[in-house]
C-alpha cells in the first residue's frame, strides 16, 4: 500500500512567531489547510487524514505520481512554512507511513520524494456508534462527545496493531484505512454499540464511498452489525 506524508517544516518556529495570543490563529491556518487539501486529494481519488495538522497523511493507492506532485506544489503554495513530502509503501498503511517517515528525516525542506510502487486495493472501516443521537439527547452533547473520543482511542489502538491508520471525522464517525486482508481483526470492535461499514476499492475515495454504502445498507435492515461493499 502507498502513503504520502506531507510535513510542515519548522512549524513550531512559525507558531512562536505569532506571539502569545496565537492558538486561534494556528487553528485558522490548520482548518484552512485541511479544507483545501481534503478537497484537492478527494478530487484525485485519494483520502487525506489531517492527523496533527502539521503532518498530513494521504492514502495514495491508485493515484498517479504526477497528481501527487501537483498536490505537493499546491500544499507548498498554501502553507505558511516550507513543506516536505515522502511516499512510503508497505503491506499496510502503518508500514507505508514508517517508510515515508524515515525518508522525511533525510529530506530537505521544499523537496518531494516519490517512488514507483504498485497500486494495491484499499480497505476502510467506517465505525459508527449506535444511538448517538439518543445518547446526546439523554445526556448532553459534551458527554456524547466524550463517549466518541473513547471509541476513537479504542479503534486507534486496536487497528494500529493491524497496520491500520485511524482518523476521527466528526460526529460519531471514525475511520480506519487497512490492507483489505486485515479487515477481519478490525471487526472485533463491532458490538451492539458500534456498527461498521467496510468499503474496499481501487482508490481510497472509492473505498470510503463503499463504506458509506455499507452503513446505509446496515441502517435499512438493522439486522447485521457490519457489512462489506467492494467494487468501483
Ligand atoms: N457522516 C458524518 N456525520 C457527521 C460528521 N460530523 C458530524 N456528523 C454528525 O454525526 C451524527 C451522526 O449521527 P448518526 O450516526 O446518524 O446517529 P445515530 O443516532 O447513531 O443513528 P444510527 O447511526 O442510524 O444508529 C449526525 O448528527 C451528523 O450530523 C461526519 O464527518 N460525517
Amino acid at each position: 500500500m502507498k502513503v504520502l506524508l506531507l510535513e510542515l517544516y519548522n512549524y513550531r518556529e512559525w507558531t512562536e512567531l505569532l506571539g502569545e495570543d496565537r492558538e486561534w490563529k494556528i487553528q485558522e491556518v490548520q482548518h484552512f489547510l485541511s479544507y483545501r487539501l481534503v478537497d484537492r486529494v478527494s478530487q484525485m481519488g485519494g483520502a487525506l487524514l489531517p492527523l496533527r495538522y502539521d503532518l498530513f497523511l494521504v492514502l495514495a493507492d491508485g493515484i498517479m505520481n504526477a497528481k501527487l506532485t501537483s498536490l505537493f506544489r499546491y500544499a507548498v503554495r498554501l502553507s505558511p512554512v516550507m513543506v516536505r513530502g515522502c511516499m512510503g509503501h508497505g503491506r499496510n498503511p502503518v508500514e507505508a507511513q514508517g517508510e515515508a517517515n524515515d525518508c522525511l528525516h533525510d529530506l530537505e525542506p521544499g523537496r518531494l520524494s516519490l517512488g514507483n510502487y504498485e497500486d494495491s486495493p484499499v480497505a476502510v472501516v467506517h465505525y459508527d456508534l449506535n444511538g448517538f443521537r439518543d445518547l446526546t439527547a439523554q445526556t448532553s452533547m459534551y458527554n456524547a462527545f466524550v463517549e466518541v473520543q473513547k471509541l476513537v482511542l479504542d479503534v486507534m489502538l486496536r487497528t494500529y496493531k493491524l497496520g491500520g491508520v485511524t482518523q476521527y471525522l466528526g460526529g460519531d464517525n471514525v475511520i480506519t484505512f487497512l490492507n483489505p486482508e486485515d479487515v477481519d481483526g478490525a471487526l472485533d470492535l463491532v458490538s451492539t454499540n458500534v456498527k461498521a461499514g467496510v468499503g474496499i476499492g481501487f482508490t481510497p475515495r472509492q473505498a470510503l464511498r463503499n463504506a458509506t454504502k455499507a452503513l446505509t445498507e446496515i441502517r435499512k435492515e438493522r439486522k447485521v452489525l457490519w457489512k462489506i461493499v467492494s467494487g468501483q
